[in-house]
């Protein structure tokens, strides 16, 4: 007799935590799929028959990688790199590298995998893969960084290609790196592909509002959940934990549409200011220069600094939460405090940011809470737009750009919740985003055969 979904895909996750051992993040993101699929697998058996589910979680390839690099003082140093190509149905690889000393094996598969579902999402031929170095980047001088990103390159360059595996930034990798690592793999491939990294400079075949989008799209994201359910970011009070990339331009966003943002964060604490976060201060304290969250307080002495990683912030009483730092920075608790102090929306910048346990706290509570894949895939979906750009050696105006976003942040909204939907999960969008992102997948890989 055949076996139930359920059991099925219970048995499945057993399979994968013991082939991938020590790999928690990894675990908790495959376990969060299979729970939302297992309505799909009953009611479409051949994915299971076909081995689909199966394929999908075990990466295409994993490649890992010595980055030797000499630092300032002339002593040699040595990381390790990876690229995981995690799976090409729909499109070339696709996703961002991190550089951060947390990085090993289990958080990129956990990023690489759901990046599948995520680029699936955007509705556009995308596949996914994810990659990265325990480089840290802070404290290093600009040559560093140069040596750094030349020596990952030097390895890197023989496994991407425009039509292969487009790398992008994420946590630690920003347009000056970017910017290293193209022109490392210009000199060595001896071509100017530009479609091989995005996030590039706009000099150089980088596409006007890819710096904003992953913050943009999240409260586009964020707004098309508030409007289906007749609310508004108008008036509301918001935190937004983090404070690079994404964080800041989530905070430009919320304040267009009227929101007030209260409290920013780094790794070391976060700021808390009544009179609303001034993003122009963020902005030049973060990305001109390079400095630590505490320095806000110096620009607006009537703001205040508290130290301390990581979950201060979320005690803040707020009406919409935007956790955009990294993965596992909301858990149980801090999930249980927010809604008790009426947090009424949670929307997803960074990547796995909320556990499995707060994520059923948010469900449960009747948060409106937008996932990862979903909500921040306004990044990626802009990185691909990029890519159409340097194919067709045309450049589109910020105003082309944002409005394609928004577009696809609206599109990303009704499939997530059509699929909830479909399955008798209204309103639930963590299985809306999985459904719709594994169908798209898993009907391109049914037509590949077994490959
Ligand atoms: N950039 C993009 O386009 C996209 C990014 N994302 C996700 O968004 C998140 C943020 O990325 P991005 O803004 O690009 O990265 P940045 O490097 O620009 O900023 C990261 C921010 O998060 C904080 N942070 C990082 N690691 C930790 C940690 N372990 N504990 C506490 N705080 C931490 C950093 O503080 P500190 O400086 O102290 O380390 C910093 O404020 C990540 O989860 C990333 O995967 C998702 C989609 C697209
Ligand atoms: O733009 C990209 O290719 C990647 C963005 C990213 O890393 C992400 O979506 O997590």
């Amino acid at each position: 007799m055949a076996i139930s979904a359920k059991q099925y895909c219970e048995e499945l996750y057993e399979r994968v935590v013991k082939r991938n051992a020590c790999e928690p993040e990894f675990h908790q993101a495959v376990k969060e799929v299979l729970e939302s699929l297992e309505p799909v697998l009953e009611k479409h058996p051949e994915y299971i028959a076909m081995g689909i589910v199966e394929s999908i979680i075990e990466p295409e390839r994993q490649i890992v990688f010595r980055v030797p690099w000499v630092d300032d003082s002339g002593q040699v140093q040595v990381n390790r790199g990876f690229r995981v190509q995690y799976n090409s149905a729909i499109g070339p690889y696709k996703g961002g590298l991190r550089f951060h000393p947390s990085v090993y094996q289990g958080i990129i598969k956990f990023l690489g995998f759901e990046q599948t579902f995520k680029n699936s999402l955007t509705g556009l031929p995308i596949g996914g893969g994810k990659g990265g170095s325990d480089f840290d980047p802070k404290g290093k001088s600009d040559m560093e960084i140069m040596h750094f990103c030349q020596s990952f390159m030097t390895e890197l360059y023989r496994h991407i290609g425009q039509d292969v595996d487009v790398p992008a930034g994420d946590i630690g990798v920003g347009a000056r790196e970017i910017g290293y690592m193209f022109g490392q793999y210009k000199r060595i491939a001896n071509a100017y592909e530009a479609g091989v990294l995005t996030g590039k400079g706009l000099t150089y075949g980088g596409s006007l509002g890819r710096k904003q989008a992953t913050g943009y799209g999240l409260v586009y994201f964020v707004n098309e959940m508030m409007k289906a359910k007749g609310m508004s970011i108008e008036g509301k009070t918001v935190l937004v934990s983090g404070s690079g990339n994404v964080a800041i331009y989530a905070v430009e966003k919320i304040g267009e549409y009227g929101g007030k943002v209260v409290a920013v964060s780094d790794s070391n604490g976060y700021v808390y200011d009544a009179n609303g976060i001034n993003v122009e201060t963020l902005k030049q304290i973060k990305e001109v220069e390079r400095k630590r969250i505490y320095e806000y307080i110096k620009y607006h002495p009537s703001a205040k600094y508290y130290e301390g990683c990581c979950s201060g912030i979320w005690t803040i009483p707020c009406d919409i939460a935007l956790p955009c730092a990294t993965q596992n920075e909301i858990n149980e608790e801090d999930a249980r405090i927010l809604v008790k102090n009426g947090c009424k929306v949670v929307a997803e910048g960074a990547n796995m940011p909320t556990n499995l346990e707060g994520t059923k706290v948010f469900l449960d509570s009747g948060v409106l809470f937008g996932p990862a894949k979903a909500a921040n895939a306004g990044g990626v979906a802009t990185s691909a737009l990029e890519m159409s750009q340097n194919s067709m050696r045309l450049s589109w105006t910020f105003e082309e750009v944002d409005a394609k976003l928004k577009d696809i942040m609206i599109n990303i909204y009704k499939n997530t919740s059509k699929a909830a939907a479909e399955y008798g999960l209204k309103d639930n969008l963590v299985a809306g985003a999985n459904i719709a992102g594994f169908v798209r997948v898993a009907e391109a890989m049914k037509a590949h055969g077994v490959v």
